[in-house]
C-alpha cells in the first residue's frame, strides 16, 4: 500500500500524517501527497505545456538537444539515456531545466548550474516552466521538513543543504508504446532516482509501477493536484539507510503520457555521507557519477 499524506497536516504536524510520512520514508519509499500550494490547475497548465513541446517536429525539438549543449539542460530524445544498464535506452523524451543562478554566484562555472535552454514554442513555455520550478521546489522543501519531523529529527534539518540545490525539473513524455517494443524496452527502465526527494506530477494516465519487497509491481497513478513522492540514492545514504530509495519504472502500454518529476537535489558541495560517519559523498560528484553511467551521451563504452 503506498501511504496518501495530507501535506497541511503533515505541516500542521498532525499525528496520522506524521505516521503515514514515516512509513513512506522508512518502508515504502513512495507515497501520494495532497492539499499542497500547487493547485490541479497549475499543474495542468504545466503538463499541456510540455505537451505542446513535445508535440513538435523532432527536427525543432533537436535545436536544445543537451546532447549537442554539452549540459544537462534542454531536450533529450528517445533512447538518450539508459537507466538500466541490462536494459535498452528508455523510449521516452525528456526536457530538462534547473536553477538559475545570480549573476557573480561562483558556482556559475559549475555545470550543474548552466543555463537553461528555454524553446520559443510554444510562446509561454519559460514563464509557465520556470514559475512551476519555483513552486515545486517550495512544495518539495515542505515536504522534506515534513519528512524530518516524520522521523523525529527537527523540522529544519534539511533547509540548509538546498540553499542552492541542483533541482532538476523534467518533463517526461511517452509515446505509446512501440509496435516493435521488446522485453527489454521501457519508457523509463528499472531505476532508483539519484539524488534526495522526487516530487512528480502526471497527467493522471496510468504507467508508473513500484517494485513491491519480495516482487511484483504496484501501479501508482497520480491526477493533476497529487503527487507521487520518492526518495534518491543521496537520502538512503545520507539517513543511513532509514530513509530507502525504492526502484520503479514505467512500462509503456496503449496511452500516451507526460509526468513532470522535480529531482530535489541539494547544494553541490552538500556531504551526502550518513551523519557521524568519516566518509564524504559530495551531493555533486554522485549526480555527476550517475549521469555519466546513464545518460548515453556521456557514457563510456
Ligand atoms: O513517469 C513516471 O511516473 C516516473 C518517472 C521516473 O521515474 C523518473 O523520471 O525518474
Ligand atoms: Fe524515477
Amino acid at each position: 500500500m503506498i501511504p496518501k499524506i495530507d501535506l497541511a497536516a503533515l505541516t500542521a504536524g498532525d499525528k496520522a500524517a506524521l505516521e503515514a510520512m514515516q512509513g513512506a520514508a522508512t518502508d515504502v519509499g513512495f507515497a501520494t501527497v495532497h492539499n499542497t500550494a500547487l493547485t490541479s490547475e497549475r499543474v495542468s497548465d504545466v503538463i499541456e505545456t510540455y505537451r505542446a513541446f513535445f508535440k513538435l517536429p523532432e527536427t525543432q525539438k533537436a535545436a536544445y538537444d543537451m546532447a549537442k549543449t554539452g549540459s544537462n539542460r534542454g531536450w533529450g530524445a528517445a533512447a538518450s539515456e539508459q537507466v538500466d544498464p541490462d536494459a535498452n535506452p528508455d523510449f521516452k523524451q525528456v526536457f530538462d531545466c534547473g536553477l538559475t543562478l545570480p549573476a557573480g554566484d561562483p558556482l556559475l562555472d559549475n555545470p550543474f548550474y548552466a543555463p537553461n535552454h528555454w524553446p520559443d514554442q510554444p510562446e509561454t513555455f519559460q514563464t509557465v516552466v520556470s514559475d512551476y520550478y519555483e513552486a515545486a521546489c517550495a512544495v518539495a522543501m515542505d515536504v522534506l521538513r515534513g519528512v524530518a519531523a516524520s522521523i523525529g529529527k527537527p523540522r529544519d534539518s534539511f533547509d540548509d543543504a538546498f540553499g542552492k540545490p541542483m533541482a532538476l525539473l523534467r518533463g517526461n513524455y511517452y509515446p505509446t508504446r512501440p509496435a516493435d517494443a521488446g522485453a527489454k524496452d521501457f519508457g523509463i527502465a528499472t531505476h532508483t532516482d539519484y539524488g534526495c526527494l522526487t516530487l512528480l506530477a502526471a497527467d493522471g494516465s496510468p504507467g508508473l509501477e513500484v517494485r513491491k519487497r519480495g516482487g511484483g509491481w504496484i501501479p501508482v497513478a497520480a491526477p493533476p493536484g497529487e503527487f507521487v513522492i520518492n526518495f534518491g540514492e543521496m537520502m538512503e545514504f545520507w539517513s543511513g539507510g532509514t530513509i530507502k530509495a525504492t526502484p520503479h519504472r514505467v512500462v509503456g502500454g496503449s496511452n500516451e503520457r507526460i509526468s513532470v518529476p522535480m529531482f530535489f537535489n541539494p547544494t553541490h558541495d552538500t556531504n551526502v555521507a550518513p551523519e557521524g560517519s568519516d566518509q564524504v559523498i559530495m551531493a555533486g560528484d554522485h549526480l555527476s557519477k550517475r549521469y555519466n553511467e546513464t545518460y548515453v551521451h556521456l557514457q563510456k563504452k
